[in-house]
């Protein structure tokens, strides 16, 4: 949806989120215009997907138990074709893998978002990392497209330079904003913003939107601030004032077809 429809509609954005970054994540959706909520109840699982417009799912502090109520949740979400967004947070650890493998198997994720190193890890190429960061260098378009064609899901893969792709069609930005990388949780954040614009209907242009949303809104921020306390607040402050006009330009001068 665009970003006017967005503030419009609210959608409800369900997040399994980690423990580190949920009020970030939970005021980047309110400031966009949506509205979110956190839970890992299992029994609240069926009425909460019913309410909701779209289910993201970060492993980041995930433990191995959890894994069968992530399962359900996820296939509730396919039952009810709600988009489901997964964050692989460091997947590429191989204890951590174990388990997304599980997951991705036995439910369907539709979009995955996650850093060049974690895009990597479901294309099946080595890319270099430290914890949860992205370290090494790669040919990003292509490991997306890999990863997407591997998967079967919209791959959204951040970074310098954001790529988009479905295993056919693929999309870049490359617009470099370093202060986005130095705040932890904007990774997760986007994961939630690609959630809210995918409410209505999955697809690769409401995927663009989202990670431009988020680089748009950094840029801005960027102009106005330049240590990473401030520009926390400022980029909350640049996404609930982002003209969709802006937005809109901002798409049609920074995305290019590969
Ligand atoms: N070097 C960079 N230059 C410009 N933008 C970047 C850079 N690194 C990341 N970004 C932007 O930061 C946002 C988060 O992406 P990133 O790849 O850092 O996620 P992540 O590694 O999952 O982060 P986290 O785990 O801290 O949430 C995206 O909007 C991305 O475009
Ligand atoms: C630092 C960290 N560790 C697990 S999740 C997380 C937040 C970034 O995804
Ligand atoms: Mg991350």
């Amino acid at each position: 949806m665009k970003l006017s429809e967005l503030r419009q509609q609210t959608p409800l954005v369900f997040n399994y989120a980690n423990y580190v970054t949920p009020q970030l994540v939970a005021n980047v959706v309110n400031v966009i215009g949506g509205s979110p909520i956190m839970a890992r109840e299992i029994e609240e699982f069926k009425d909460l997907v019913s309410l909701s417009d779209a289910i993201v799912v970060n492993t980041g502090t995930w433990q191995r138990e959890e894994l069968p109520a992530t399962i359900k949740l996820i296939q509730l979400a396919n039952q009810t074709e709600t988009v489901v967004v997964l964050d692989p947070v460091a997947v590429a650890i191989p204890s951590r893998s174990v388990p997304v493998k599980s997951l991705i198997s036995e439910s369907q994720v539709n979009i995955i978002r996650g850093n060049a190193a974690e895009i990597a890890w479901f294309a099946d190429v080595d890319f270099a990392s430290h914890g949860i960061d992205a370290t090494g260098d790669g040919d990003v378009a292509y490991i997306a497209k890999l990863a997407a064609q591997k998967t079967g899901a919209i791959i959204a893969l951040s970074g310098k330079k954001d790529v988009i792709s479905d295993g056919e069609s693929t999309i870049s930005i490359a617009t470099d904003v370093p202060l986005l990388a130095t705040n932890v949780g904007t990774g997760d954040a986007l994961s939630a913003l690609i959630g809210a614009f995918n409410g209505d209907s999955i697809s690769l242009d409401n995927t663009v939107r989202a990670m431009a949303t988020m680089k748009l809104a950094g840029l801005k921020a960027t102009k106005k601030v330049a240590t990473p306390g401030y520009f926390s607040n400022q980029l909350l402050d640049e996404l609930y004032l982002l003209p969709e006009e802006e937005l809109e330009d901002f798409i049609k001068q920074e995305v290019t077809h590969d």
